[in-house]
């Protein structure tokens, strides 16, 4: 049999700068032979856009999290990877990078890995890689209990976002983190920019911890704090930027704290769409594509959050409607965790 590939999984809590942080290494050389899978939570999946823009080897895994509903698709998508490799079909495969959706606890996913009768023979898990939000993380530590799994899964920590956070507050996080997880290497970057042989370089501090956390924490298996639910909408006309920017700055203002997730791409009627990028109370400046990445050009807007009915949402779009230049239409049934 031939060398085993490596499997690093990329996992951190949503919003927290997976996508940013994958796009960078996937600019660089240091990422060539490797496969991305990429999960979401939500129905419609979004970074698979922008990172196929750089990157035709990413591969979007279906809706749900990792942790629970998909772990078949994962094994399939793993086993026909190898398939691939072995008949020579792609680029003779080095390494598999995983993007976890911000809600998956990624014990489970490397149980997978390490348990599955064929994948246990080709692969082995190098490491798992987890963003922090320096403005969010210790929001996220304080009431989400898969940000606290993830922290304590990692070998490497990414505070993200260093950038919005003083220097104290990060440093504050960074003891917090290491009072988890002490094993843990910590590293410090903005919009992903990091040094990529450190990043993948083993961290000599963890060694043994992964498998024992990984068999420990396997018994949260499926398990999400309460109540998480997504909706994904869709807009079949070009929607008022302005008007839109509106509608979400009333939302995120009341119910901010309860919103984890915005993320879109929305049709303001250009050539290419605008991406959405909210963390909570914060909107990320959106970004102008020059392009739609596929045929769909309609905009496609997915929330994911706590203790707000999907249906609010969406009657509090229908009022606007007349403003924002289009009716929203629920894309696939609420989902509920
Ligand atoms: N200012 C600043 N913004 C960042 C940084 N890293 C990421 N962002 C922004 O944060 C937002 C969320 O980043 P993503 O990379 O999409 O986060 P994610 O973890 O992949 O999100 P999910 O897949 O939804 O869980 C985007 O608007 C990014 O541009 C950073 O270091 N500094």
């Amino acid at each position: 049999m031939g060398k085993k590939r490596k499997v690093t999984v990329i996992t951190g809590f949503l919003g927290s700068g997976k996508t940013t942080l994958l796009t960078h290494l996937l600019k660089g050389p240091s990422l060539k032979n490797t496969a991305v899978l990429v999960n979401e939570f939500g129905k419609v999946g979004l970074d698979h856009h922008l990172l196929r823009r750089i990157d035709e080897r990413t591969l979007l895994l279906g809706g749900g999290c990792l942790c629970c509903s998909v772990r078949e698709d994962l094994v399939n998508a793993l086993r026909e990877l190898l398939d691939n490799d072995h008949r020579g079909d792609i680029e003779p495969l080095e390494r598999i990078v995983i993007e976890t959706s911000g809600l998956a606890d990624p014990a489970p996913i490397l149980f997978t890995v390490l348990t599955d009768s064929v994948l246990q023979h080709h692969l082995t898990v190098d490491q798992v890689i987890v963003t922090v939000d320096a403005v969010n993380g210790q929001f996220h530590l304080d009431r989400q209990n898969e940000s606290v799994k993830q922290v304590a899964a990692a070998d490497k920590i990414i505070i993200t976002k260093t950038d919005m956070a003083s220097e104290n507050e990060v440093e504050l996080l960074a003891s917090r983190l290491l009072t988890i997880n002490p094993s843990a290497e910590i590293i410090k970057s903005i919009h992903g920019n990091i040094d990529n042989h450190q990043l993948f370089a083993p961290n000599e501090k963890v060694k043994s911890t992964p498998l024992i956390s990984l068999v420990e924490s396997n018994s949260f298996q499926g398990k999400h704090a309460p109540a998480a639910r997504s909706i994904s909408l869709t807009f079949d006309q070009p929607l008022d930027w302005s008007a839109f920017g509106l509608w979400l700055s009333m939302l995120l203002h009341a119910r901010g704290e309860e919103i984890l997730r915005v993320k879109g791409m929305i049709d303001v009627g250009e050539d290419g769409p605008v991406m959405l990028n909210g963390v909570q109370h914060i909107i990320h400046p959106p970004e102008h594509l020059d392009e739609w990445s596929d045929e769909d050009k309609r905009s496609h807007i997915v929330f994911i959050m706590r203790s707000i009915d999907p249906e609010q949402i969406l009657s509090s779009l229908h009022a606007f409607q007349n403003i924002l230049g289009s009716r929203a239409s629920i894309r696939e049934p609420v989902e509920v965790l």
